[in-house]
């Protein structure tokens, strides 16, 4: 098999003389030209701990892809911080970076015609802008997590960034005081690695990883742990095999491979953006896939790990009892996986399961048993109703009763949100509606991770509901509903909804229920008017425009 494919363009004949001598300048020798060259997309930044620690692990793959003689190039891609834009005005851009970060991808691949990419991720949108370019270019491919962050600790307990967001409302409800605030501020993410729970980037790494597209174990390593180093090495070596194979991503990429993720992403209780992301997945992969599809799996599949936002474990506790493969080698005894999907490495998942035991190790309790799960079903679901009418995505973990009926407290924005939840003005039995935050209103649907966080903070996790056309953190539980949709701006239902409104989330039912009768509805509707778009010019304005509908992906290259 030919391994310069796509370089050869580049690297062959008298006319591409001049190319040869730019690549020349950069260390290609006579025999060069002919080896398979290998992008290594790197979202290395300092800004943030979710990717301070890739530049290395860069290296590293470079590395392998020499070792196994091919050309590596390195580019940068971009990130952003969630934890850091979060709450801001910023956090407009996060969604917006991941189709940043596929376009930017696809241009450095496409443009030098390399043969492969390793693409390198950390914070929430590195892992499905990545995924998005591999499945859109279909050339050979592998996806490397920059590793997650070690647990912080204060006073015996395990701290991540998320347990900062919580303590801001636990101070205002008085819960803790100024100095514990800090406390926690200054112990919760003690250095390198993306943020520790079963959060977004963890979910996706996770997914990947079950999804064939990363190595097995990876998605759990801690980012400074030396295995990560060794395994990212490796991975370069993989993928130059992958390359002389012809392995494409959509050989790996199926429908069957997107429900083996799936599962996986219920099994360790993820975030609610694993939808958001795989409907993108599946698209870019152009694999039939819809928001349905999340339900059947959600029926099926038990939570079984017992991991943070609401349970008590962190990534690396996961990794220290066998990581993913433990959990999907219980997926697949309980044949709840597709054992014959294909893996980046050439084998089967079944293949590189076989020496992993059906349970799991008796002495731990961070994946639980199959007889004893946490919750019997999948904690993601799909809500519709007049108020959602092409679906709503509710994460239900923490709570005690996942049927809520309660009176509308309307706001325009997350920051309104906060300020009451801040001022004590939200009580017991409100179903808290934030919109104008979807794809287009936003733009760029924002997580509402403070208003959620200072929620539990204040203790109402179990008696406050709230629904948006935003988007949630992975650090956020309780009675939530995001990604309604049609959103506001469009003139969903949501942003018909008045003040006092009764509301009925019943995720048994899965619906979601404006008590409004259609023809007060429709008069609603007769004299709403659609706002005038937030920004006119720059990135938010172009995407606004292009953004479609959640219930799709909320992708921008819709045909
Ligand atoms: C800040 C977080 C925890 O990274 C969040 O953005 C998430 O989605 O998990
Ligand atoms: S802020 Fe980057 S993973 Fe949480
Ligand atoms: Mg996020």
């Amino acid at each position: 098999m030919q391994e310069n494919l796509r370089s050869q363009k580049i690297t062959q004949g008298l006319q591409r003389s001049p190319n040869r001598a730019l690549l020349r300048a950069v260390g290609f020798k006579d025999t060069d030209f002919t080896k398979p060259i290998v992008g290594i997309a790197s979202a290395h930044s300092t800004i943030t701990p979710c990717n301070m620690g890739i530049a290395p692990l860069a290296t590293e793959a470079e590395a392998g892809i020499r070792a196994a003689e091919a050309m590596p190039q390195l580019f940068g891609t971009i990130t952003v911080s969630d934890g850091i834009s979060m709450g801001t005005e910023g956090m407009k851009y996060s969604l917006v970076s991941r189709d940043v970060i596929a376009d930017s991808i696809e241009t450095a691949c496409n443009a030098q015609s390399m043969d492969g990419v390793l693409a390198i991720g950390g914070c929430d949108k590195n892992m499905p802008g990545a995924m998005i370019a591999i499945a859109r270019m279909n050339i050979p491919a592998i996806f490397v997590y920059g590793g997650t962050i070690k647990p912080g600790h204060l006073e015996g307990q395990d701290l991540t960034l998320v347990s900062s967001f919580e303590a801001v409302g636990q101070y205002s409800a008085g819960r803790i005081d100024e100095a514990m605030l800090y406390a926690v501020e200054r112990n919760a993410c003690p250095g390198s690695g993306s943020c520790g729970g079963m959060f977004t980037a963890n979910t996706m790494s996770a997914a990947f990883e079950a999804m064939g597209m990363s190595l097995m174990y990876s998605s759990t390593m801690s980012t400074i742990a030396p295995e990560k180093a060794a395994n990212t090495a490796l991975a370069g070596k993989v993928l130059v095999e992958a390359i002389r194979q012809q392995i494409l991503p959509r050989d790996i990429i199926t429908r069957q491979s997107i429900e083996n993720a799936v599962s996986v992403v219920m099994a360790v209780g993820g975030s609610t953006n694993a939808v958001l992301h795989f409907l993108a997945i599946a698209h870019a992969a152009e694999v039939p896939w819809t928001i349905d599809d999340f339900e059947t799996i959600r029926e099926r599949v038990p939570v079984l790990c017992d991991l943070k936002p609401s349970g008590r474990y962190v990534a690396t506790d996961l990794h220290a009892v066998g990581g993913i493969p433990q959990v999907m080698k219980m997926l697949l005894a309980q044949n709840l996986l597709h054992g014959d999907c294909l893996t980046i490495t050439g084998d089967t998942i079944a293949e590189r399961l076989k020496d992993i035991p059906k349970a799991p190790p008796a002495d731990q309790d961070v994946i639980r048993s199959w007889r004893h799960p946490i919750y019997a079903q999948g904690h993601l679901a799909i809500l519709k109703g007049n108020l959602a009418i092409e679906g709503a995505v509710a994460k239900i973990t923490g709570v005690k009763n996942p049927k809520m009926t309660g009176l509308a407290r309307v706001f325009e924005s997350e920051e309104a949100c906060l300020d009451a939840i801040l001022a004590g003005k939200i009580n017991a039995g409100d179903i808290i509606v934030i919109r104008y935050e979807g794809p287009k209103g936003g733009p760029g649907m924002r997580e509402m991770l403070a208003p959620t966080s200072a929620i539990i903070g204040a203790g109402l996790g179990d008696s406050v509901g709230l629904i948006t056309d935003g988007r949630f953190s992975g650090g956020t539980y309780g009675m939530v509903v995001g990604h309604v949709a049609p959103e506001a701006f469009v003139g969903g239902t949501i942003a018909l909804v008045q003040e006092g409104d009764e509301i009925t989330i019943d995720v048994p039912a899965r619906s979601l229920h404006l008590h409004v009768s259609e023809t007060e509805l429709e008069q609603r509707r007769a004299i709403w008017k659609p706002p005038l778009p937030r920004y006119t010019r720059g990135v938010l304005a172009k995407y606004a425009k292009l953004v479609s509908t959640s219930s799709l992906g909320a992708v921008t290259d819709l045909v």
